[in-house]
C-alpha cells in the first residue's frame, strides 16, 4: 500500500523482450518520472499505468518505485488510447487541426479502461493517501476513484490544451467528462487559459458555481462549488530538471563538433526535436526552408536542417498522414536544392538515446520548435538548460505553453509561412551578442522554473485543497 500513488496512461519503465525471449525492464527517461521520483521514492510511492504493449501486467520494482501495471487488451487498445484518447480528444483539445471521431464504442472503451486505473488506484492506494492522477487519457478517473475512496486526496493534471466552450462542448460526453474532473479536489492545467476555460465550461454546461476571477501561475487557484466539496483550478507550467540537463549536456561538447564534422561542417546548423505528431509543426518548417532557399536567403550548400523524429501513435490515420506528408517534403527538398553528397535536410525517424540528443543540441545554431498547438513543449525548455555556453537560438511558436514563459525566444505565428521564414533569418543573422543576451535570460528562466518546482507547488495546494474539503465534511 502507498502513501502517494501516480495514475498515468503509460508506467515510467520500458518493457523489453530480449532475443532470448527473457524480460528486461528499463526506467524510460520522460520529464514526469524525475519530477516525481524523490516524491515517490520518499513517501512510499506507487505508480499505475500501462506497459505500452497489449496484455502485459509484469509488476516490476524500479528505483524503489512500486509499479502497478492495467492490462489492456489489443481491443482496448485500439478504442480507448488510438481511438477516444488520440483520434476523439487529443485533435478536439488541439485545436481541430484534424477532425476528431466521435464514436459510440470507443466512449465505452475509454470508460471500462477509466474503470480498470480507478480500481487498481484504489487497491495501491494506503488510507488517506495523495492520488496525482493525469492527462486526458484518464479524466473519468477522479470521480471514479472518489466513489471508491473518499478517503483520498486526489488531484488531476492536464497536460495538453485545455479547449474553450465552443470546442469542448461539441463533445457528446462534456457533462461525463466535466464530471469526472471534478472528482479531484484540485485540477492543474499549464497555463492559466485552460484553467480559465475549464471554469467557463463548468458554469455554462454543469450549471455549478466556479469562480470568474483571473487564475493566477501557481497561486491565484480558481474554484467550483460542488455540494459541499470546493473543487480548486489552477495554473502550474511544467518544466525539466535544468541543472541535470546542463550538466550532462556539458559533457557532449567534442560529439557536438564531431557531429558538425559530419554534417560537412556547414555555416548553419538547424534542429527539430519531435514526436512525429500533426501538432508539431515539422511541416512548417520544413515549407520554411524550402522557401528561404528559392528566396535565396538561405544557402542550401551551407545550410543544413537536422529532423530527429520519434515514431508515435502510427496506427492512427492522422499520423500514417503526416509522417507521408513530412517524407514526401523532405524528398522534395533534398531532390530540389541538395546533391547527392550534400543533402540540406537529414531526417531520422527514431528515437535518439539521451546523450546523442544533447550533443545535437549543442550542435545546433538554430533550434526550431514550431508546433501549431502543444500543451508546453519541453523540448524548448530542455535545449535553453542544454546551452549553458549561451550559443544557439531558439525559435518558438506562439502556440505552444513554453511560449508564455520564454520571451526571450525569436517567438513565431506558425500559421504566417512569411513571418516563419523571416524570423528564422533573423535567428541565424542576429549578431553573436544579441543571440547571447537572449539565451542567457532563457537560460537562467529554465534553471529557476524547473520541475522541481512544478511538482511541489500542485502537491501543496493540493494539500491544501485537499484538507479544506476534509474540514468541511
Ligand atoms: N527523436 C527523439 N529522440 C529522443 N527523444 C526525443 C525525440 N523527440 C522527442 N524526444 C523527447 O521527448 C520529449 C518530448 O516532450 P514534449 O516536447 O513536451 O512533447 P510531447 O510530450 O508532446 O512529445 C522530450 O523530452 C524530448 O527530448
Ligand atoms: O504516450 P504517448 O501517446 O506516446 O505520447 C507521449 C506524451 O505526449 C503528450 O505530452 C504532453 O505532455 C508534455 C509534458 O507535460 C507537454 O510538454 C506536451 O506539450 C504534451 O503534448 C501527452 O500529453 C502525454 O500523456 C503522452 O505520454
Amino acid at each position: 500500500m502507498a502513501d502517494f500513488v501516480v495514475v498515468a496512461n503509460r508506467l515510467p519503465v520500458d518493457k523489453r523482450v530480449e532475443p532470448d525471449g527473457t524480460t528486461t525492464w528499463k526506467r524510460a527517461p520522460g520529464g514526469l518520472v524525475t519530477a516525481l521520483t524523490p516524491t515517490l521514492a520518499s513517501r512510499s510511492g506507487a505508480w499505475v499505468g500501462w506497459s505500452g504493449v497489449p496484455d502485459s501486467s509484469d509488476d516490476p520494482r524500479i528505483d524503489g518505485i512500486g509499479i502497478r501495471s492495467v492490462p489492456l487488451s489489443s481491443d482496448e487498445i485500439a478504442d480507448y488510447y488510438e481511438g477516444f484518447a488520440n483520434s476523439t480528444l487529443w485533435p478536439l483539445y488541439h485545436d481541430l487541426l484534424v477532425e476528431p471521431v466521435f464514436d459510440h464504442d470507443w466512449w465505452t472503451t475509454y470508460v471500462v479502461v477509466n474503470r480498470k486505473f480507478a480500481e487498481a488506484a484504489s487497491e495501491a492506494a494506503d488510507e488517506g493517501a495523495t492520488v496525482w492522477v493525469h492527462d486526458y487519457q484518464l479524466q473519468l478517473v477522479p470521480s471514479m476513484l472518489r466513489e471508491l475512496r473518499p478517503d483520498l486526496r486526489i488531484g488531476f493534471f492536464l497536460h495538453i490544451p485545455f479547449p474553450s466552450f465552443e470546442l469542448f462542448a461539441r463533445l457528446p460526453w462534456r457533462e461525463e467528462l466535466l464530471r469526472g474532473l471534478l472528482g479531484a479536489d484540485l485540477v492543474g492545467f499549464h497555463l492559466p487559459g485552460g484553467a480559465e476555460n475549464f471554469l467557463t465550461l463548468v458554469r455554462r454546461v454543469l450549471n455549478l458555481d466556479a469562480s470568474r476571477d483571473p487564475v493566477g501561475v501557481r497561486d491565484g487557484l480558481g474554484t467550483v462549488r460542488d455540494g459541499s466539496r470546493t473543487i480548486r483550478v489552477g495554473s502550474f507550467p511544467i518544466s525539466i530538471d535544468a541543472s541535470a540537463v546542463a550538466e550532462q549536456a556539458a559533457a557532449m561538447t567534442d560529439r557536438a563538433a564531431a557531429i558538425r564534422a559530419e554534417l560537412g561542417n556547414p555555416s548553419t546548423v538547424l534542429l527539430g526535436v519531435d514526436r512525429l505528431d500533426y501538432t508539431k509543426g515539422i511541416d512548417v518548417r520544413l515549407d520554411a526552408l524550402d522557401g528561404l532557399f528559392r528566396e535565396g536567403r538561405l544557402d542550401p550548400a551551407d545550410t543544413v536542417l537536422v529532423q530527429l523524429a520519434s515514431p508515435s501513435r502510427e496506427h492512427v490515420d492522422s499520423y500514417i498522414a503526416v509522417r507521408d506528408r513530412i517524407e514526401r517534403s523532405v524528398a522534395h527538398i533534398n531532390g530540389t536544392h541538395g546533391t547527392v553528397s550534400s543533402p540540406p535536410v537529414r531526417y531520422l525517424l527514431q528515437p535518439v538515446p539521451r546523450d546523442e540528443l544533447l550533443a545535437y543540441f549543442l550542435a545546433a545554431d538554430v533550434m526550431l520548435v514550431t508546433p501549431l498547438r502543444d500543451g508546453m513543449n519541453l523540448v524548448a525548455k530542455e535545449y535553453a538548460a542544454a546551452r549553458a555556453d549561451l550559443g544557439g537560438a531558439l525559435v518558438l511558436s506562439e502556440f505552444t505553453g513554453a511560449a508564455a514563459e520564454m520571451e526571450q525566444a525569436y517567438l513565431v505565428n506558425p500559421y504566417d509561412g512569411q513571418n516563419v521564414r523571416d524570423v528564422v533569418v533573423r535567428a541565424v543573422t542576429d549578431s553573436p551578442e544579441d543571440r547571447r543576451e537572449r539565451m542567457a535570460v532563457l537560460h537562467q528562466q529554465v534553471l529557476d522554473f524547473d520541475v522541481d518546482l512544478w511538482s511541489q507547488s500542485f502537491l501543496q495546494c493540493l494539500s491544501g485543497a485537499a484538507a479544506a474539503n476534509e474540514a468541511a465534511r
